[in-house]
C-alpha cells in the first residue's frame, strides 16, 4: 500500500513537532537577547533587623497579621540572600544567566523612608557589594526601586501611598540610588506591578497594607476599595513620573542608562465574539494595565476609566499629565496567565468597589471548561499564548515600545519540604516556561521590540501571602536545612536552553 498524502504530512507535522520541542533554545532568539531570572528584596534577603534596616509594611503586616499569610510566616530570614549573595550568584553564572533582576529596600537606604532621617551606609554597603559581585561575574543587574517593601515609618507618617507627600520621599529616595549605584547599574524600574500593589493592598487586602472596605468581609485593616486604589494608584503614578525627570534630567546623560516601570496583566479573553463580551475583555484590560499604561504613554487615565469613574478617579494637573506623556525608555511586564472576561451589569448593591467598576465578571473557567491546563499554583492556568497577545496588543495600541518581559513562572504548591527526588522533577515548570518561551519567539518574528526574559524565580521564597507553601524556583531551597539550595530538573534544563 503506497505512502498516502495524508502519511506525508503526518510525518511532517510530528517532526516540527519535535524539532520544536527539541530546538527552542537561546539561539532561537536574536543576538543579544538577554535571559535572567528576577527577585525582590523583602522576599529574598531576610536580615530583616540587620545593617542597619528598620521596618518595612511587610515586617508590620506578616507579624501583625499572620493569619493573612498561609503558614503564618515572614520574610525575616526568608532565604537569607542578605548573607548569600555571592552563593545565588554563583548559581546565576553556573545556569549560564545573563542578568539579575533584583529590588533595593527602601528601608534598608532611607530607614526611616526620608532623606531628612539620613542614608543608612550598610545598605549603601550591601547593594553595592551585590551589584559588584553581579558584574565581577558578567550579570546585568536590574533594579527595582520599589517591590512593595514600603518603610512603615511613611505609612505611619501619612498613610503612604494614600498621601501626595510620597511623591517627593520616593523622588529623595530614588536619587539616593541613582547617585550610589548609577555608575553600574544601567537598567532602573521604578515600580513593581503598580496594579498588584493596589490591588492587593487596597482592593482585596490580601497584600501589606491590607486595606479594603469592611462590607467586603475580607478581613481588612480598615480602607475603602472604591475611593483609595484609585488614590493610591494616581500617586504610584506620580512618583514614578516625577523619579524619571529627575533621572532624564540629571543622570542619564553621564550615566547612560534606561529607566521604565513593570507592569502585570492577565490576557483577558471574552467569553464569545459578542461585541459585549469583546468590550468587556477590553475593560478589564484597561481596567488592569490600561490603568497605568495609558498614563505613562499619553499622560492620561484610559477614557473607560474616566467615564465609569466619574469623581472618584482623581485627575491630574497639566504639569502632572506633561510629565507623566512618554515616562519610560522601557516597558517591563509580567505576565502569569489569561482569564476569561464577561459583560457584568451595575451592581445592584449601593457600595462601589473597583472589584465591580469595571463591570466585568472575570473567571478560569468558562461552561465549566478551564482556559488552560491547571498547574501548581491555583491562580495560574498554563495559557502560553496570551503572553504573545499581550504584547502585540501592547505593539498595536502603545506604539510598539522597548519591553522586557520582567516576570513569567509558575509555582508547585506540592507540601513538598526537603528535596526529593519528586520535589527536584518539575518538569511542569519546563513545560511551563518552554511554551511561554516559544510564544515569545513568535511574538518576536510578529514584530515585537521585545529584548528580554526574565524567569520569576532563581530560587524558592518567600510568596507573600502564599508564605513558603508555594515554590516558584528553578532551584529548591531547603527551609528545614539550612536553606540550602538544590537545582531543579529545570534549572538543568534552563542551562542547557542557554547553552545552546
Ligand atoms: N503575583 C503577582 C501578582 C500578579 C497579579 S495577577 C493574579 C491575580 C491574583 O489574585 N493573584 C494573586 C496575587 C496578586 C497580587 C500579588 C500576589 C499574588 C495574582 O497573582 N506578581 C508577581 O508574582 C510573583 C508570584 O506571585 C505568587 O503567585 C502565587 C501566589 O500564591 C503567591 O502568593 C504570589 O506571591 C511574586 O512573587 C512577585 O513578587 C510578583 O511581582
Amino acid at each position: 500500500m503506497g505512502i498516502k498524502r495524508w502519511h506525508l504530512v503526518l510525518v511532517w507535522i510530528l517532526f516540527g513537532w519535535v524539532s520544536g520541542v527539541c530546538s527552542l533554545s537561546r539561539a532561537s532568539f536574536p543576538v543579544g537577547f538577554i535571559f535572567g531570572t528576577a527577585s525582590s528584596s523583602y522576599q529574598y534577603e531576610g536580615a530583616a533587623k540587620e545593617g542597619g534596616r528598620d521596618p518595612s509594611i511587610w515586617d508590620t503586616f506578616s507579624h501583625e497579621y499572620p493569619d493573612k499569610i498561609a503558614d503564618g510566616s515572614n520574610g525575616d530570614v526568608a532565604i537569607d540572600s542578605y548573607h548569600r549573595y555571592k552563593e545565588d550568584i554563583g548559581i546565576m553564572k553556573e545556569m549560564g544567566l545573563d542578568a539579575y533582576r533584583f529590588s533595593i529596600s527602601w528601608s534598608r537606604i532611607l530607614p526611616n523612608g526620608k532623606l531628612s532621617g539620613g542614608v543608612n551606609n550598610e545598605g549603601i554597603n550591601y547593594y553595592n557589594n551585590l551589584i559588584n559581585e553581579l558584574l565581577v561575574n558578567g550579570i546585568q543587574p536590574f533594579v527595582t526601586l520599589f517591590h512593595w517593601d514600603l518603610p512603615q515609618a511613611l505609612e505611619d507618617e501619612y498613610g503612604g501611598f494614600l498621601s501626595p507627600r510620597i511623591v517627593d520621599d520616593f523622588r529623595d529616595y530614588a536619587e539616593v540610588c541613582f547617585k550610589e549605584f548609577g555608575d553600574r547599574v544601567k537598567h532602573w524600574i521604578t515600580l513593581n506591578e503598580p496594579w498588584s500593589y493596589t490591588y492587593g493592598g487596597y482592593v482585596a487586602g490580601f497584600l501589606a497594607p491590607g486595606r479594603c472596605s469592611d462590607w467586603q468581609n475580607l478581613n481588612c485593616t480598615g480602607g475603602d476599595s472604591a475611593v483609595e486604589p484609585y488614590l493610591v494608584a494616581h500617586h504610584l503614578l506620580l512618583a514614578h513620573a516625577v523619579s524619571v525627570k529627575l533621572y532624564r534630567q540629571k543622570y542619564q546623560a553621564s550615566q547612560e542608562g534606561v529607566i521604565g516601570m513593570t507592569l502585570v496583566s492577565y490576557w483577558f479573553v471574552p467569553v464569545s465574539n459578542a461585541k459585549r463580551q469583546q468590550n468587556a475583555a477590553s475593560r478589564a484590560l484597561d481596567f488592569m494595565f490600561g490603568w497605568f499604561m495609558k498614563p505613562i504613554t499619553i499622560g492620561n487615565y484610559p477614557h473607560t476609566m474616566q467615564s465609569l469613574l466619574g469623581n472618584r478617579l482623581p485627575k491630574f494637573n497639566k504639569m502632572q499629565s506633561k510629565i507623566l506623556k512618554g515616562s519610560f525608555d522601557f516597558l517591563g511586564l509580567n505576565y502569569y496567565t489569561a482569564i476569561y472576561a464577561a459583560y457584568a451589569s451595575k451592581p445592584n448593591v449601593g457600595k462601589s468597589s473597583y472589584l465591580t467598576d469595571a463591570r466585568t465578571s472575570l473567571s478560569s473557567y468558562h461552561n465549566g471548561i478551564p482556559i488552560g491546563p491547571m498547574t501548581g499554583t491555583k491562580w495560574i492556568y498554563m495559557y502560553p499564548r496570551g503572553i504573545r497577545d499581550l504584547l502585540l496588543y501592547t505593539k498595536e495600541k502603545y506604539g510598539n515600545p522597548l519591553i522586557y518581559i520582567t516576570e513569567n513562572g509558575v509555582g508547585d504548591t506540592e507540601n513538598v519540604s526537603s528535596p526529593s527526588k519528586e520535589a527536584l522533577n518539575d518538569k511542569g515548570r519546563i513545560e511551563y516556561h518552554r511554551r511561554h518561551l516559544s510564544s515569545l519567539q513568535t511574538a518576536i518574528k510578529d514584530g515585537v521590540n521585545v529584548k528580554g526574559y526574565f524567569a520569576w524565580s532563581l530560587l524558592d521564597n518567600f510568596e507573600w501571602a502564599s508564605g513558603y507553601t508555594v515554590r516558584f524556583g528553578f532551584n529548591f531551597v531547603d527551609y528545614k536545612n539550612g536553606l540550602k539550595r538544590y537545582p531543579k530538573l529545570s534549572a538543568q534544563w534552563l542551562k542547557i536552553f542557554l547553552k545552546n
